[in-house]
């Protein structure tokens, strides 16, 4: 690994960002990501599941990450999440990826259809081949993706010298230091990386090993996470629990919207900051009138967190 130090830290997924007619909008990209840098992240995870990939067409997600590059590179790490639900796309977005400047591509396994893990690893090392001089990430999302990382898998992806790290998104966050463990031993200290993937085990997922964390709540309250991981980086375990309390509370209001998490948290950057990113494209289900209140508290909660920090 060429520098673990872009990887430590606090690394928002980006969101979706639609136009009024629900296609997608490059200057809204382009605003959500000089709001990020603006914020003081180290970096953003790019089509990711915040990103709502899985709706999106490959000509719309190169157009995506090129409108996030235009403004971030050189200034925040940039790792894109290149897979798709088949392995010619997800080998076009990672050849695409490379050559825009990415400093790593990620990958789900395959969804559907439950696979063989020789069938993953080939999915995932197409890609890797079609970006060779890109550092990969596996993106282990079991809750989602519907197929999780197991060691046998980890141990044969290792053997791929451009993975470099695990985002793990799995609630067990002792699958961040069993992760971990087996990266280490294959590439020496320091030169394997777990994302803690769940925002609300942040703490948790820091403390037992997570060199940083990539989640879908932290650019809607980053200053947030960025203390959390200042606490934790000093040893100020209590500090960066209460912060984390405060965190997990908001999202629960959140997640408690008609509307999906993706809708809420896009109106609130809107309402705050003045962002047009749109709502959620469907089959997602947007925000509806009976959703006014927890959108209107939720903020709220977020603005008397941040003012306590
Ligand atoms: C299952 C899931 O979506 N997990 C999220 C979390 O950030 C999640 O949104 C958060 O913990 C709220 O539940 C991330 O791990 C994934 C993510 O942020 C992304 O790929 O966009």
């Amino acid at each position: 690994m060429k520098d673990i130090k872009k990887y430590q830290g606090v690394i928002p997924a980006f969101y979706a960002c639609y136009d009024a007619e629900g296609n997608i909008s490059t200057e809204g990209v382009k605003a959500l990501t000089r709001h990020l840098i603006a914020k003081g992240v180290k970096g953003v995870y790019v089509g990711g599941s915040s990103g709502e990939c899985i709706y999106q067409h490959v000509d719309e997600r190169k157009a995506v990450l090129e409108a996030v590059m235009s403004e971030a590179k050189g200034k925040l790490t940039v790792i894109a999440h290149v897979g798709c639900n088949n392995t010619a796309d997800s080998v076009e977005l990672a050849r695409h990826a490379e050559s825009v400047g990415v400093d790593a591509i990620a990958s789900i396994p395959p969804i559907y259809f439950h696979l063989p893990e020789y069938a993953i690893a080939k999915y995932w090392n197409d890609m890797s081949a079609a970006a060779p001089n890109t550092e990969f990430v596996i993106y282990n999302i079991p809750q989602l993706a519907g197929t999780g990382l197991t060691m046998s898998l980890l141990k044969e992806m290792l053997k791929n010298p451009n993975v470099v790290a695990v985002k793990n998104s799995s609630m067990p966050t002792q699958d961040i230091q069993m992760f971990k463990d087996a990266g280490i031993a294959a590439r020496g200290k320091g030169n394997f990386v777990v994302f803690n993937g769940p925002d609300e085990q942040f703490v948790s997922g820091r403390v037992i090993g997570a060199d940083g964390g990539i989640g879908g709540t932290y650019a809607v309250m980053p200053e947030l996470y960025l203390a959390m991981n200042e606490h934790i980086n000093k040893g100020e375990i209590e500090a960066a629990r209460a912060i984390q309390y405060d965190a997990d509370r908001i999202i629960y209001k959140m997640c408690e919207a008609h509307g999906n998490l993706y809708a809420v948290q896009k109106e609130i950057l809107r309402r705050m900051y003045g962002l047009e990113l749109g709502g959620v494209r469907e089959p997602m289900p947007g925000l509806i009138p009976e959703d006014e209140a927890i959108v209107a508290e939720a903020q709220a909660m977020i603005e008397a967190a941040i003012a306590k920090l």
